[in-house]
């Protein structure tokens, strides 16, 4: 069997007295589209801090395509094949979407030799095309980014990590503050971009988790609560429980 492309196991932090992420362990196999779910303060965004190198684990390992990376910061992490999409804080507001893209492509495409620079330069153009074909913002490559809606800027943060070619992209909540058509359309390109990359995302939107995810952790209170299939999840009493009695 192939190595999960991500191993956690065991992660813990606290902050002062709060227990943010207890004992933690995920595995995530190459091409998984996998949730993470849970209420407000139940250790999502840490866990994905903890896999990232922004927060150093008290306790625990992480394991990223063959390699241990726990406490590694994440711009090494990142060239690596790790990328995330968080809300919309890796656009520049005053520059085109072609140019959002371009700089990532090229700040990406130091790893690969070109005899000439000339062709250097044609295939980080050629790959910032074809990712803003992708996000379906071809159309807008010479919009500045902050004239974009909501949905488009959450759209180029996307295409922003992509154009590092990641092998694992994380993803915090990509639909958030988008209206139900931005957020269908969101689905969509997180399944699309599924069929050559590995997502692991914390969603809200319990529709959204079910239509997309093929397999769920559910965290409650820093602890992993339950984890399995979308229909298992939404089966399982405990989760039941906690959802209807508002604590989810
Ligand atoms: N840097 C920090 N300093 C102190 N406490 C923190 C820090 N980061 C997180 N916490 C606490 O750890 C707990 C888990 O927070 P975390 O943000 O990981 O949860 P979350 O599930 O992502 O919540 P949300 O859905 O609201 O984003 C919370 O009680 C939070 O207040």
């Amino acid at each position: 069997m192939t190595e999960p492309i991500l191993t956690a196991a065991g992660l813990d932090r606290s902050f002062g007295g709060i227990h943010a992420v207890n004992d933690v362990s995920l595995e995530i196999p190459q091409g998984a589209l996998h949730a993470i779910i849970g209420p407000n303060g139940s250790g999502k965004t840490t866990l994905f801090n903890l896999i990232t190198g922004h927060t150093r684990p008290s306790a625990g390992r992480v394991r990223f395509a063959g390699e241990d990376i726990t406490g590694m910061p994440y711009s090494k992490v990142a060239r690596k094949g790790l990328a995330k999409s968080y809300q919309i804080t890796t656009v520049f507001p005053l520059l085109t979407v072609f140019e959002n893209v371009r700089i990532a492509a090229q700040a990406a495409a130091h790893s690969y030799v070109f005899w000439r620079p000339a062709d250097g330069i044609r295939a980080v153009v050629a790959h910032t095309e074809e990712v803003l074909e992708r996000i379906g913002l071809a159309g807008e490559r010479d919009v500045i980014a902050s004239n974009l809606s909501h949905g488009d800027q959450r759209r180029l943060d996307l295409g922003i990590a992509l154009a590092t070619s990641p092998r694992l992209l994380l993803l915090d909540e990509p639909t958030a503050g988008m209206s139900p058509s931005e957020t269908a359309a969101t689905v969509e390109l997180v399944k699309e971009l599924n069929r050559d990359v590995t997502i692991l995302m914390i969603e809200h939107k319990m529709d959204v988790i079910l239509s997309i995810a093929d397999r769920i952790t559910v965290l409650h209170q820093g602890e992993k609560l339950f984890e399995g299939a979308p229909e298992d999840v939404k089966s399982h009493p405990r989760v039941q429980e906690v959802y209807l009695t508002g604590t989810l």
